[in-house]
């Protein structure tokens, strides 16, 4: 599969940690004020509990001198109230927070993959881009708010705990350091393993998406090819790799758990060995060992929350690393001024003069989809004034839809221009461009929704009126009549509910409510029955009386009225004629036409 491969986790402090740490803070610093109050809660539950041990000291003390101990024992409930209430506070505010930083990551990765070029997404896999914003973004809650949290008070709450041992007893502290000091050697050594199997996991999860994707985009050829088995096969090998990435970042994440409980059990045995002697020998009193103990437990907190950070750091980071490869892809240009929304029916904006018909030209164009591709245009010259039909024909792959991607600014020509009203469409704002033009691609696309939002999807400004209209022209009004909630049916996953002459006729009805200036129909009625394509090709003969037309054509019968036909063949513009001339003139098309039946007048042969 094609997917942008993440770099490979490296140690601290190298160039990949640095990145992780600067996007982190990218994303926490929004909410530096929330996680600083989620971190004092936490600093002051910490607090609570590293006085226990103190108030427990006291109480021992107390009891041993036959001193009272109602006023100690009610400090230490207040004590425990107050800390538990502090962390439970404190995790409200922090996971509010971390939501925060899902939404905002994944508000901007939702505004960037729709503005990315054609030619990252025809690179990337569809379903993979969409893991990264549904599954990849999730990770982020962690690692941008409870590590960062966890590390702070874990590391605070370390060194006061260590100061307090050392005010005890320094002798038991050197006995304890030189055990815990095993978990630091575990840890350093384990972490990489951890980032590494997250980042496969998600890697994996990436590729399910992707499996998913595929098998929707073509569910009945799936259910056809009787090929169900097989892709379940395919998605559930991707989900059993997220699984044993997934088993193998858990057995990394309990061994070190259970090296760091281990290094606490025997700083624990090594301590009361240590200390148990002391005790004997009078160096220090019992409530000394005591505490010293209660803290030795009590480091077991923030060691956990060091640990615990530092694996969701690992985590956070493969998220991070691959949410950063979107950020990494070319995106278009966004303009800073939005173009009108065109009002439908063809009715000029205030001051804005009647939409006139827009010419385009083709000036020794060159294209391939990238270095080392063969060229799919070479040379395309052409030209096309304002209004009328013009018909580009060819044998498949000549290069026909590409003129097309080309005047979308779809892709960008590797040599020459194209020029829309004279003007190169590389200086045009790019919403400006695409908002005087109608495309309807070869697949004529139905989105899911209603009817209605497919119809207005490119004139959201259309009345009522307007619809009803485009309705009656497309011969939509019918269907129209016919469903079951009129225009406010649902169409289905793209479309799925029409036929597939209707969703042609949905998809020029689209372009063609837009009042386009440039009308580009992609193979627009090759789904039509003869009545319909009669009634559709009446519909585009009309808007060519007031607008500029462009069909790319396989039946030639559809296309011998026009004013003037390009002949392309591999990459290039054989020649430019009406049907007539180039039945004449032109080798290629008199072979096409008379393949198709053709006499010189365009009417099938009896
Ligand atoms: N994204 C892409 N990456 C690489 N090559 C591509 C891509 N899209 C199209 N091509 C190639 O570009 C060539 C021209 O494609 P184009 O769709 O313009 O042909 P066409 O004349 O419209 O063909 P048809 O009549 O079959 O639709 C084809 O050989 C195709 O394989």
């Amino acid at each position: 599969m094609n997917t942008a491969s993440a770099p490979k986790a490296t140690g601290a402090g190298s160039p990949r940690t640095r990145e992780t740490l600067k996007a982190l803070y990218g994303y926490v610093r929004p909410h530096r004020w929330a996680v600083g109050l989620g971190l004092l809660c936490a600093l002051a539950g910490a607090a609570g509990g590293l006085l226990q041990p103190l108030a427990t000291k006291t109480l021992v003390d107390r009891l041993s001198s036959g001193g009272t101990i109602g006023a100690v024992l009610l400090a230490l409930t207040l004590l425990v109230l107050l800390s538990t209430t502090a962390e439970a506070f404190g995790a409200f505010v922090l996971e509010r927070t971390a939501e925060s930083v899902v939404l905002a990551a994944r508000r901007s990765l939702i505004g960037r993959l729709l503005r990315l070029r054609l030619a990252e997404v025809d690179r990337m896999q569809p379903g993979d881009l969409m893991s990264r914003v549904t599954s990849d973004t999730t990770l982020l809650r962690a690692v941008s708010t409870q590590a960062v949290v966890s590390a702070a008070t874990g590391a605070v709450t370390l060194v006061a705990a260590v100061a307090v041992m050392a005010f005890l007893d320094a002798v038991l502290l050197g006995v304890t350091l030189g055990v815990v000091a095993v978990v630091g050697v575990a840890a350093a050594l384990v972490m990489p393993k951890i980032g590494q199997a997250a980042e496969r996991s998600q890697a994996a999860v990436g590729e399910m998406s992707t499996g998913l994707e595929r098998v929707f985009g073509a569910f009945r050829t799936v259910k056809a090819s009787g090929a169900e088995e097989r892709e379940t096969a395919r998605v559930e090998a991707a989900a059993r790799r997220a699984w044993r990435h997934g088993v193998r970042s858990a057995k990394w994440e309990a061994l070190l758990g259970s090296a760091d409980n281990l290094a606490v059990q025997l700083a624990f045995l090594a301590v009361l060995a240590v200390g148990g002697s002391r005790v004997a020998s009078g160096e220090i009193p019992v409530s000394t060992l005591i505490a010293f103990l209660l803290y030795l437990f009590y480091l077991l907190e923030p060691v956990y929350r060091l640990v615990d950070a530092a694996s969701h750091y690992q985590e956070g980071a493969a998220a991070i690393a691959r949410i950063a490869q979107v950020d990494g892809l070319a995106t278009e240009p966004q303009d800073r001024r939005r173009p009108p929304v065109r009002p439908a029916a063809g009715e000029p904006l205030p001051g804005e003069p009647l939409p006139r018909p827009a010419s385009v030209r083709f000036e020794q164009v060159s294209f391939r989809h990238g270095s080392g591709l063969p060229d799919i245009h070479r040379r395309v010259d052409f030209e096309v004034p304002g209004g009328g039909m013009t018909a580009i024909v060819g044998p498949s792959g000549a290069g026909k839809s590409t003129v097309f991607a080309l005047v979308e600014r779809f892709y960008e020509a590797t040599g020459g221009r194209v020029l829309v009203d004279g003007k190169d469409v590389t200086k045009w704002p790019l919403s400006e461009l695409r908002s005087v033009i109608g495309y309807v691609e070869q697949d004529a696309p139905v989105l899911a929704g209603t009817l209605r939002e497919n119809l207005v999807f490119a004139a959201p400004g259309a009345t009522d009126d307007d619809l009803r209209e485009i309705l009656a022209r497309t011969g939509l009004a019918a269907l129209v009549e016919r469903l079951p909630h009129g225009l406010d049916t649902q169409v289905g996953h793209r479309g799925s509910k029409l036929s597939g002459g209707e969703r042609q006729r949905v998809a020029i009805a689209r372009a063609l409510l837009r009042r386009p200036r440039l009308l580009l129909l992609d193979e627009a009625t090759s789904q039509l029955d003869a009545v319909n394509e009669r009634a559709v090709r009446d519909v585009i003969a009309e808007a060519a009386r007031e607008t500029t037309v462009l069909v790319v054509a396989h039946r030639l019968s559809t296309v011998t009225d026009a004013d003037r036909i390009v002949v392309m063949d591999a990459g290039t513009v054989r020649a430019v004629g009406t049907h007539e001339e180039l039945v004449a003139e032109d080798e290629l098309y008199a072979q096409l036409a008379a393949k198709q039946l053709l006499t010189s007048t365009g009417r099938p042969r009896d």
